[in-house]
């Protein structure tokens, strides 16, 4: 096989991946395209123990991770990876050549410090996109939220009827709030109950909601005070499980990706 460099890798990986959705009919109307990814062990960690940062993809994997990310208009998080990891959420070496997506958190009470790397990072590189934050109904006139909007993200407060019993944001209203102001795709890294309510709301809806699910299997173990990577997820739609369509395996470096179009 010819030389191909990781990043060429990553180009042609995903425009086999993207280009089966398009054939799929999987591009989406009413809501973004929604792709779930996330980096997970071989026994389905996504993180060493609970509020630890860990790097779990290899080089050429987090390559990919980054292509993605260009490839998306928003990436998604949870405020747990936000408190955890404080990550920045953009293409770092390319950053002034690529897409770089809008970062967008979701925060029911809005507990993301006002010094967060993604509150501030739009600001000093005129790549980086400033963030949405996605909350609660509580929100709506707090002065947290005025302090959020000073650091130059956009706050969307979702109505309570649209709020689960924990007053979490429903998934099916976050991606209607994020189409209406322009989001058309949307890459969504975790954390756990993230995933969760991603997996829960793709597998119990009629409607498909995650259209691309790319995971990333690092050759590590982690045991059980790992967080899983469906730690949160009850699929109780699915007795059984959820299975994967037609699922397609490449290696990247010693990781092996593992993705599927999702069928509805
Ligand atoms: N290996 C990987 O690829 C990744 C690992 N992580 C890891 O995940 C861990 C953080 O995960 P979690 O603590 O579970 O936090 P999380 O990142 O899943 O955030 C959870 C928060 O999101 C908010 N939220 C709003 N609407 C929601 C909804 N409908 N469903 C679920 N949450 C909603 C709530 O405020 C909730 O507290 C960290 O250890 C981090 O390192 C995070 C991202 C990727
Ligand atoms: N793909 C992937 N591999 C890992 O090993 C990871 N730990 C993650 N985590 C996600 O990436 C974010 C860090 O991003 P920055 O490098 O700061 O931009 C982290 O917050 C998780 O969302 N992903």
């Amino acid at each position: 096989m010819p030389f191909r460099s990781p990043y060429e890798q990553a180009d042609i990986f995903c425009q086999k991946i993207y280009s089966k959705a398009k054939e799929e009919d999987k591009i989406p109307q009413s809501k973004p395209l929604v792709t779930l990814t996330f980096a997970q062990t071989l026994d389905a960690k996504i993180s060493a123990a609970k509020n630890a940062k860990t790097k779990l993809s290899c080089e050429e994997s987090m390559i990919l991770t980054h292509h993605l990310r260009t490839i998306h208009d928003g990436i998604l998080v949870g405020v747990g990876t936000i408190l955890i990891d404080n990550p920045r959420l953009n293409e770092p070496s390319l950053l002034s050549t690529v897409n770089n997506p809008i970062p967008i958190i979701l925060d029911t009470n809005l507990r993301i410090p006002t010094d967060a790397k993604i509150l501030h990072y739009h600001k000093t590189d005129s790549a980086a996109k400033a963030p949405i934050v996605v909350c609660g109904p509580s929100n709506a006139h707090s002065q947290k939220k005025k302090e959020v909007e000073g650091c130059g993200a956009r706050v969307i407060c979702i109505d309570p009827s649209e709020c689960d019993a924990e007053g979490r944001p429903l998934i099916p209203s976050i991606l209607k709030a994020l189409k209406s102001v322009g989001i058309k795709s949307v890459m969504v890294e975790g954390g756990a109950n993230v995933i969760g309510s991603f997996l829960d709301c793709s597998a119990s809806s009629g409607v498909p909601i995650v259209d691309v699910l790319i995971v990333t299997i690092s050759p590590k173990i982690i045991g059980s005070r790992g967080t899983g990577a469906s730690d949160q997820a009850t699929l109780a739609s699915h007795p059984s499980g959820l299975d994967l369509k037609d699922p397609v395996y490449e290696q990247f470096g010693t990781d092996i990706i593992c993705a599927s179009v999702l069928a509805p």
